[in-house]
């Protein structure tokens, strides 16, 4: 990295961008959104729009593959996503390899679409001041043939019919640079500005949220570098961001919870809304969302497949976020119960069923290994129980999955995990075992009935594994 905060210059050459490409992905898998590293990248709706048709493209490959797209999908694709070849090359730098045949698909891809990734912000700048200047030349040489004058500008020297500025510099970059402040890149090695997460929806609606490490400021500088902020973006050079919402967030860890440290509204609506299996669905700011919506109905309508729900069945969906998952149940069931740790995420999911005119959902707020156990205990009647769950890397705590196991009325289970080979794995164990006293695993297993990847992040190696389980 060419640089730390300290001396405002910006990172060099390749190594900002591979970071920038890493942080990108990273928060894809987290959420929903792309999130764009201080110093390194450029928030710009530009920038944003070419990513979500990046996305947009990737998921138009997966239905390729799945043979569900469209031949308009598949005329469009091809045009950003060409076959990849038998051999994969090796990865190079160099920006006229990856235009070549000989460069893998990624490459190809990468370079169709964002086409600088391997040059550094500053040579980016002078990249597209020389293109600009080339125009100008061009439509000077233009101007010449159609007036048959000579041009006389002053700067007809240089072959330009007008002064040229320097290119203005994308937004976020441009707000750290001016800022006294420097960024947070290490916590040890101080600085301020963390991160700004972009949330986008289906209708264009942006909400930002920058992260912030408020190290040792007053209050009134705190107040302060918001007011700055909130200037930047409302009525200065950001304006044209025509940002939805602008939150703030002052953290001292790698993340916070809205609990720990409030996400501060400096601006605009307090949410973000996005339309999803006919629903409407609201979002916090510290709310889960999966990373794309087009994605995401898919997800779910694997869900439903597998779920074999019947008009009797409780449906229990564990981590529920939103409540997407059981909202998206609920007119095939006869109750829906979700449970969720983040309160914003259940307030959300509460006034998701309440506008779409759903009446048979409950949220719980909590965590799921003090929650549910205490619900299951509390639950009358006969009817079956199929229970979802999907929780972040981190798996279910043991006391959920004991739960689970010990309730013989959840015949049907289905485990939806974004990360099968880590914590999860051992959930799964648990649930599949034979009886373990040790354990109190007493109930009978669940057998492993099926499993389907739902590819919910082209272009990594990650893959939403959802699995069918029945006793
Ligand atoms: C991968 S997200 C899935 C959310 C939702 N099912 C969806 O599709 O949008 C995992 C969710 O689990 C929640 N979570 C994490 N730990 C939890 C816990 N101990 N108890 C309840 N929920 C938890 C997170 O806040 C997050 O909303």
């Amino acid at each position: 990295m060419g640089v730390t905060g300290r001396d405002k210059t910006v990172p060099k050459v390749a190594v900002c961008f591979a970071r920038a490409r890493v942080v990108v992905w990273v928060r894809v898998l987290l959420g929903w959104f792309p999130v764009l590293p201080l110093k390194s990248t450029m928030y710009s709706p530009v920038w944003m729009r070419s990513l979500c048709q990046h996305l947009g493209h990737s998921l138009a490959r997966k239905r390729f593959v799945s043979g569900l797209a469209s031949d308009e999908e598949l005329r469009r694709n091809a045009t950003v996503c060409p076959p990849e070849p038998k051999s994969r090359k090796k990865k190079s730098r160099n920006v006229s390899a990856l235009e070549g045949e000989n460069s893998s698909w990624e490459e190809r891809l990468s370079h169709a679409v964002t086409p600088l990734w391997t040059v550094g912000y500053e040579d980016q700048l002078k990249v597209k001041f020389d293109g600009q200047k080339k125009i100008l030349q061009t439509l000077v040489s233009r101007l010449k043939e159609v007036s048959g004058e000579h041009i006389t500008s002053p700067s007809t020297r240089e072959d330009s019919c007008c002064p040229l500025q320097p290119v203005v510099p994308s937004l976020y970059e441009e707000y750290i640079k001016l800022s006294p402040l420097d960024a947070c890149l290490l916590f040890h090695q101080g600085g301020h500005w963390r991160e700004i997460t972009v949330r986008t929806n289906r209708t264009g609606d942006t909400m930002a949220i920058v992260t912030f490490h408020p190290q040792d400021l007053s209050q009134e500088e705190l107040c302060l570098q918001k007011e700055s902020l909130k200037e930047f973006f409302t009525r200065g050079p950001g304006a044209v961001c025509n940002l939805t919402s602008l939150y703030f967030q002052e953290s001292t860890m790698t993340r916070c919870t809205h609990e720990q440290s409030p996400y501060q509204l400096l601006h605009g609506e307090p949410h973000i809304f996005e339309e999803l299996l006919g629903l409407k669905i609201r979002i916090s700011p510290d709310a889960f969302f999966q990373v794309n919506t087009a994605g995401a109905e898919v997800l779910y309508k694997t869900i439903a497949e597998l779920s074999h729900v019947s008009r009797n069945t409780v449906f229990l969906d564990v981590c529920c976020g939103t409540g997407t998952i059981g909202l998206s149940m609920a007119n095939q069931v006869s109750e829906v119960l979700g449970i969720e740790l983040i309160e914003n995420a259940v307030e959300d999911a509460k006034w998701n069923a309440s506008f779409n005119g759903i009446s048979n959902c409950k949220f719980h707020s909590g965590k799921a290994e003090v929650v549910l156990p205490e619900l299951l205990l509390t639950l009358q009647g006969n009817h079956p129980f199929t229970a979802v769950v999907n929780p972040s890397r981190a798996g279910l705590h043991y006391r959920v999955t004991r739960a689970i196991r010990n309730c013989r009325r959840i015949r049907t289970l289905v485990y939806v995990s974004c990360k099968p080979q880590g914590e999860a794995m051992r959930n799964l164990l648990e649930l599949c075992c034979p009886t373990n006293d040790r354990k109190k695993l007493t109930g009978e297993p669940f057998t492993l009935k099926m499993a389907v990847p739902v590819d919910m992040f082209p272009h990594t190696n990650h893959c939403e594994l959802v699995l069918l389980f029945e006793r």
